[in-house]
């Protein structure tokens, strides 16, 4: 693992899989500041999807697990932070470019559409990738509005 300091946050969609990837990140040794939701009671991701990428943001958390039933309401969500770049990762490749080519600091989890082992897999695979650099580098920049 890259990373030693990890946020995370889900809602009700989430909660499930979010307390099993928090336990297995705690037996690997690593920092976990969970931002929510607690319980399969019904809430909104955004609740809990702005105080995770302020985290992120603010370097209080080196990186994020964002984590909805699609993935994409929370994806959404934390993307509107402009030092986020957030992707839905629904396999070990797809989270492997993220951090490869897109420099991801969230990782957004389809929690209704993946098995425990097999989101482990792609956090895994988030969160011991490296950013390439050279023309990702300049991709990444453009992604900013200029507005
Ligand atoms: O996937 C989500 C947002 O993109 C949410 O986690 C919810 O699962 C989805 O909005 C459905 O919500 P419901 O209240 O559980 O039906």
């Amino acid at each position: 693992m890259r990373f030693k300091k990890i946020g995370l946050g889900c809602d009700h969609a989430g909660f499930a899989l979010k307390t099993f990837l928090k336990g297995e990140l705690i037996k690997k040794g690593i920092e976990v500041v969970d931002f929510g939701t607690n319980s399969e009671d019904s809430t909104d991701y955004p609740d809990y999807a702005h105080p995770l990428a302020e985290a992120v943001e603010n370097g209080e958390c080196e990186i994020g697990i964002a984590i909805c039933g699609s993935g994409n309401g929370i994806n959404m969500t934390v993307n509107k932070h402009q030092g986020i770049r957030s992707a839905v990762c629904w396999n070990t490749e797809i989270a492997y470019l993220a951090r490869l080519h897109n420099d991801a600091n969230i990782c957004s989890l389809p929690g209704r559409f993946l098995k425990q082992q097999e989101a482990w897999k792609i956090v895994n695979a988030f969160l011991t990738t490296g950013f390439e650099g050279g023309r990702h580098e300049r991709r990444i920049k453009k992604i900013q509005c200029k507005k």
